[in-house]
């Protein structure tokens, strides 16, 4: 028998539907995604630690979930609101239902609700608290519980690997600053034979120099990227550095703008999904990329540092990339690493390749 369930949220409207997932009741960021596919990489994808995910997309669990598409080790996200759920999964990979995914990593889900009218009142009133619960008799107490319920502060040093892993490669050795990095970052890198160490969040600079690093390459995660002053201040001593050149992803392109002196702010309502298209303003091309992102950096602070915009979001306007104005040092605010797709940006690594091999004379390490 179909169970009942509501999504409450923090201005008190309450959306009934049917449970699926864990039993459990989650409280968390009520936020939307635009995808029309990677439903199982958003599900896995540590950046979303803490959110309650909405699909626009019609009908989620299709293709149902595969052993290979998983983003990190366990999911950050609180929960999944749908509209129709697939109980019947087809596809040839698939072996389980996203119901029993859900299930499994204990996070429980929303169905049969009208999330298009969810996805409006977010881009109206901005992202808000929500829960879900299987009870809403007492939706005045559930409402002033959410208005005080505070936001985790900790997500990256939750979602960071907690020791260094390296990752063997005959080309450039880059170390990768871990804030809850998408697993593809590091398959991208090893596509291009680097060698790849991961560092948890807070390695000192003294540590990574150590290493005697090619590149380094700043990971996506979840949160406000001014959480993490440690790295903050890491990242302006790896800037100072002569020649080594830096790539930086979503929270890291965050990072190194606030390590160089720009400051960042919360959208009203973020970016995510599979189809934001950004300009690169060198060329004008327009690619189709996949974003996750609730903070933008200003591009006023910028005018006071030593990067300069590099490319913009078409849809309303916000920073989407800078790069040194001398060094070879450069970040996007979406994901070349894309998963799910699309892979119009994947050049962005060869781009960062061959700055490796420009700054070491065409010298692999030693
Ligand atoms: N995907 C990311 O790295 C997200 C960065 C940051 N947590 C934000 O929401 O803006």
């Amino acid at each position: 028998m179909k169970q009942r369930r509501f999504l409450v949220l923090e201005d008190g409207s309450c959306y009934p539907g049917y449970a699926f997932g864990s039993t459990k009741d989650a409280i968390g960021e009520i936020v939307f995604n635009t995808g029309m596919t990677g439903y199982q990489e958003t599900l896995s994808d540590p950046s979303y630690t803490g959110q309650i995910i909405t699909f626009t997309y019609p009908l989620i669990g299709n293709y149902g979930i595969n052993e290979d598409d998983y983003e990190g080790v366990y999911p950050g996200l609180k929960g999944m609101v749908v509209h129709e759920l697939a109980e019947h999964p087809s596809n040839f990979r698939s072996t389980k239902t996203l119901d029993e995914a859900l299930k499994d990593f204990d996070v429980p889900g929303i169905y049969g609700v009208d999330t298009r009218s969810i996805t409006r009142k977010i881009r109206s009133s901005g992202t808000m608290r929500g829960t879900l619960v299987d009870n809403a008799d007492k939706l005045d107490e559930i409402v002033e519980s959410l208005k005080v319920y505070q936001l985790p502060v900790d997500e990256i040093q939750l979602n960071s690997s907690k020791e260094i892993k390296q990752f063997p490669g005959d080309g450039p050795r880059v170390i990768l600053l871990d804030f809850g990095s998408k697993d593809n970052i590091l398959v991208e890198l090893s596509k291009r034979d680097c060698e790849v160490i991961v560092v948890p969040w807070n390695t000192s600079a003294e540590i990574i120099l150590a290493y005697k690093p090619q590149g380094i390459m700043l990971s996506n995660g979840p949160g406000n990227p001014t959480s993490v002053p440690e790295a903050i201040e890491t990242i302006k001593q790896l800037i100072a550095q002569e020649n080594l050149p830096m790539f930086g992803v979503c929270l890291g392109h965050q990072l190194i703008s606030l390590a160089s002196g720009a400051t960042t702010y919360k959208l009203k309502f973020g970016h995510r999904g599979a189809n934001h298209p950004v300009k690169d303003l060198e060329n004008g091309k327009i690619s189709i990329t996949s974003q996750n992102h609730g903070y933008a950096v200003d591009e006023d602070s910028l005018k006071q540092t030593d990067l300069i915009v590099s490319h913009r979001a078409l849809n309303d306007g916000t920073n989407e990339g800078i790069k040194h104005k001398e060094k070879p040092i450069f970040s996007v605010q979406y994901h070349p690493e894309a998963s799910p797709d699309p892979h119009d940006s994947n050049d962005l690594f060869d781009h960062f390749i061959n700055m490796m091999k420009t700054a070491q004379g065409g010298k692999q390490h030693a």
